[in-house]
């Protein structure tokens, strides 16, 4: 009695649960994060169930065969869920189907070729099975595709590593006791369904968290990002500037303020897409020449930043030097325009600064620098300060 009920609980949830991940995945317009398939693995699961409060106990049925091939499947959904909010894109609906009819032909085998104990047998350890796979790719995760949600990692591994367990003792007692051990009202299965039951009311709470944890990390790093250069914002910059102060004994940093020259004239003459695309080269050009820890962003049209840390003053004319000879030196390819386009920069340099209130500061001296290049020719590097001279020196 007291076991019906618990698998009565058991359905309700998974069901339930399943209509919330699929309301979830259908908000989630196209990217669905795995939320189908996590909906779709409490769909077979509380199907299951739902079965096995049918037949009563174990017996041979087509009914039965079904209740096993869906608890196989529902674990391997779930998998197909990680894999989808993980960012898997490959196809998942045919191997998953394929296994599940794989399973339920082998069972069929089983029964005819070894009997009923050894096709309750395998449901329990095949489960084993699948779940120690699942736990060790958790485990294995929160070291690489899912650095950023270790804890979570690690609280799903120990939840995945309790199922596992149960069904490998579920497995050793029905090898030597038969059938009997899954009488529904033994101890054993009502620890095995007071664990299921805990686990379907912690599991959904923590994968609607793992989405919002995405949805939300997404959204800082939206509101952080320009769009078409993929480069820091203002917001942006000001963010890992304080990130940066923050550790101890940060090193001071030096900000160059990058503007393309006459960027109107490509706009005007090669149409807006053909700036866009000088626009992105620029960035790329300062992607790849600053330092891993140094600081690159887009400020406004055609206004760059790049901010380098532990640099002295000799180190900060070189990368300045280079930078303004690299976006000289690129041939721009535009779709549409016959030519290559070919730009020039002015960079202004601001004094070094050690605290990421002084941003707004380091971005004026700067763009006074950079104005004085402007009006001196442009495509040159200049210096905000009194020791522009000495820095000046240093850089040839
Ligand atoms: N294609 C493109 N153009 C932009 C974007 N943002 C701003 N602009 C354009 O950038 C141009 C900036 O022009 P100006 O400020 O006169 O600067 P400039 O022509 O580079 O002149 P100097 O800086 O004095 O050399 C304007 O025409 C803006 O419309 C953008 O995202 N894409």
């Amino acid at each position: 009695m007291v076991a019906s009920i618990l698998v009565g609980m058991l359905c309700a949830h998974l069901l339930f649960f399943a209509a919330m991940f699929l309301l979830i995945s259908t908000r989630l317009h196209g990217r669905k994060l795995g939320m189908d398939f996590f909906a779709l693995g409490n769909l077979l699961l509380g199907l299951a169930y739902v079965l096995q409060l049918a037949e009563g106990g174990p017996a041979w049925s087509l009914m039965s065969v079904v209740n096993h091939t869906l608890t196989i499947a529902s674990p391997l959904a779930y998998a197909c869920g990680a894999m989808r909010f993980f960012g898997y894109g490959g196809a998942l609906v045919r191997p998953l189907t394929a296994f599940a009819l794989a399973y339920a032909a082998a069972q069929v085998l089983v029964q005819w070729s070894l009997g009923p104990v050894a096709r309750y047998a395998m449901l329990a350890g095949v489960s084993a099975l699948l779940f120690l796979v699942m736990g060790i790719a958790v485990v294995r995760g929160a070291r690489s595709f899912a650095r950023d949600l270790q804890r979570e990692m690690v609280f799903f591994a120990l939840l995945i590593g309790g199922i596992c367990v149960l069904n490998a003792l579920k497995f050793l007692r029905i090898v030597d006791g038969g059938l009997e051990a899954l009488h529904m009202d033994s101890r054993f299965q009502l620890v095995f369904y007071v664990y299921m039951c805990s686990l379907t009311t912690v599991l959904p709470p923590s994968i609607v968290w793992l989405v919002l944890r995405r949805l939300t990390d997404e959204l800082r790093q939206m509101a952080a990002c320009d769009p078409m250069t993929q480069l820091l914002n203002r917001r942006g910059l000001a963010q890992a500037l304080e990130l940066h102060f923050s550790a101890p004994g940060a090193a001071p940093v030096c900000l160059l303020l990058i503007d393309v020259d006459h960027f109107k004239r490509i706009n005007d003459t090669h149409g807006h897409h053909a700036g866009d695309a000088v626009l992105c080269q620029v960035a790329q050009v300062l992607r790849g020449a600053m330092r891993q820890g140094d600081l690159t962003g887009r400020i406004g049209g055609e206004e760059f930043v790049a901010i380098c840390s532990d640099t002295d003053a000799a180190g900060t004319a070189r990368l300045a030097e280079r930078l303004r000879a690299e976006i000289e030196n690129q041939a721009i390819e535009v779709v549409g325009c016959a030519a290559v386009l070919r730009v020039t920069a002015t960079i202004g340099v601001s004094q070094q600064f050690g605290s990421a209130q002084a941003l707004d500061g380091a971005l004026q001296e700067a763009d006074v620098a950079l104005y004085r290049g402007k009006a001196g020719g442009r495509n040159r590097v200049e210096w905000s300060h009194a020791r522009s001279l000495e820095m000046q020196g240093a850089a040839v």
